[in-house]
């Protein structure tokens, strides 16, 4: 990991790539293609497992080269218990040798002294006996701002101590984000607060890019919201969820960017995975094509 900051990484391969594609790599066993369910008898967690780091490291290296970020969510793996762990480590491992950005999406959030273990876990490692032993090792980490700063802090910290960033949920995707998050506090809903607040804690480092290495979780599905944000945010970094499978379209997510093209990664995770049904055995085309359409549709926002 070259030791740049965490938005000037992120912009160079925004760059790099000509597009600011996050691949969500979110498996789920049902819709894998065939040939990766071809176990006889049940199959055993670890060998759904074996199947999830087989299926994202092939989908890794379709896409190689031409998408500059990957968010594995850490659940689907979770779901396969330990065996499910190995496999999540070993698909961020092969991301970051392949030169991909990393985004660990695991929403974390506790209080600080347990704050403390995961950011340990999610960046520079465990530390046992003074050293640190890397786990996770992602770039960025997905974190929920609920419990206020001092719970944000030691993930802030550890990131900043080692070149990383964090994507703070401010105005999630699903249908239901404004039940909470619209709530009026002093005549501004309580979403514009989170933001604000993170767009304070972002200016405390900046890249030569302009951006903070703090970053803001804002859905596509929620367009108003986002050019509002995008106003009032100038130098946070987006990662937008919510274009294809739940809705989002190119125009929703064009205020998110700047003049330059950066400023936002935006996501789609079964969209880009899972273009084809499972037994079509030319999925892996399938991909591919779901790729450069999406590039393309982000072209001419
Ligand atoms: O933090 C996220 O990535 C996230 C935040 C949010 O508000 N909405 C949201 O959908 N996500 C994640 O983004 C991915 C969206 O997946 P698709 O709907 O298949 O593109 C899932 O991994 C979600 O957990």
């Amino acid at each position: 990991m070259t030791p740049l900051h965490f938005a000037d990484r992120l912009s160079d391969a925004v760059r790099r790539c000509g597009n600011a594609i996050c691949l969500g790599i979110d498996p789920r066993w049902e819709s894998l293609p065939r040939q990766f369910r071809a176990i006889a008898g049940e199959p055993t967690l670890a060998q759904v497992a074996d199947a999830f780091a087989a299926f994202s490291i092939r989908v890794l290296e379709l896409a190689r080269g031409k998408v500059p970020v990957v968010k594995p969510q850490a659940a689907f793996f979770e779901g396969c218990g330990p065996d499910g762990m190995r496999a999540l480590q070993t698909v961020l491992r092969t991301a970051t040798e392949m030169g991909y950005q990393t985004i660990l999406d695991a929403k974390r959030g506790d209080i600080a002294s347990t704050a403390t273990a995961y950011a340990d876990a999610a960046f520079a490692g465990t530390p046992i006996g003074g050293k640190p032993l890397p786990v996770w090792n992602a770039d960025s980490l997905t974190v929920n701002p609920y419990l206020g700063r001092d719970a944000i802090e030691p993930f802030i910290q550890t990131a900043r101590a080692s070149q990383r960033g964090l994507f703070i949920l401010v105005r999630t995707s699903n249908p239901g984000a404004g039940m909470f998050q619209d709530l009026d506090v002093d005549g501004v809903p309580l979403y514009r607060h989170v933001g604000e607040a993170v767009a304070k804690w972002a200016d405390e480092s900046l890249g030569s890019c302009g951006y903070g290495d703090l970053g803001a979780v804002v859905g596509a599905t929620h367009p108003t919201e986002l050019a509002e944000l995008r106003r009032l945010l100038p130098r946070v970094w987006f990662l937008v969820p919510g274009y294809g499978s739940q809705g989002g379209a190119a125009a929703d997510v064009a205020p998110a960017f700047d003049s330059q093209g950066l400023g936002a990664v935006i996501n789609s995770s079964r969209g880009l995975t899972f273009p084809y049904k499972p037994d079509d055995p030319a999925w892996e085309s399938a991909i591919t094509q779901a790729i450069d359409r999406m590039i393309a549709d982000l072209a001419n926002r």
